[in-house]
């Protein structure tokens, strides 16, 4: 059994109460377990991932967020630089699941975030899942 953290940027509260639910039930039908922390916004999930990484306590973990479109250049700001700070930290061999939405408004947001719909908090615990298999069979 492995131990999951899962990373959430609390932005938006019923839209990551969905995201959380969907990244919990996977770990749990694949037989893990998991643990929550909240940080402010998409930009402190890199690093808060790398905080928890150096603790050496968690198997790998799930990134979840959701970015909305405003009216400035503060949305490819949050989008884009969670991204890449999540993606280097994949490259150091991490496992990670990135959940982060990023949608133009709440409507595509709702039917990612679902858990009946398009369960995207569920998706990204099954590639954090994925990943931590995969490093474990290529050492
Ligand atoms: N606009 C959104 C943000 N912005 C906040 C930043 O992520 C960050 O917390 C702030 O700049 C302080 O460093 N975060 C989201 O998760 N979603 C948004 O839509
Ligand atoms: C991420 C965003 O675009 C949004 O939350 C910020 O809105 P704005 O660009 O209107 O300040």
């Amino acid at each position: 059994m492995a131990h999951f953290l899962i990373v959430e940027a609390r932005f938006y509260d019923h839209l990551n109460d969905m995201l959380i639910a969907g990244a919990q039930a996977a770990i749990e039908a694949a037989g893990h377990s998991a643990e929550v922390v909240t940080v402010p916004g998409a930009l402190e999930v890199p690093g808060a991932i790398a905080m928890a990484a150096d603790a050496g306590r968690y198997d790998g973990f799930v990134a979840l967020g959701v970015v909305i479109r405003g009216e400035t250049y503060h949305f490819e700001i949050v989008s884009n630089e969670s991204a890449r700070g999540i993606m280097a930290l994949t490259m150091d061999g991490i496992a990670i699941g990135n959940g982060i939405l990023t949608t133009e408004n709440e409507e595509q947001a709702i039917r990612r975030a679902d858990p009946a719909q398009l369960n995207k908090g569920g998706g990204a615990a099954e590639a954090a899942i994925a990943m931590l298999e995969l490093r474990g069979r290529l050492g």
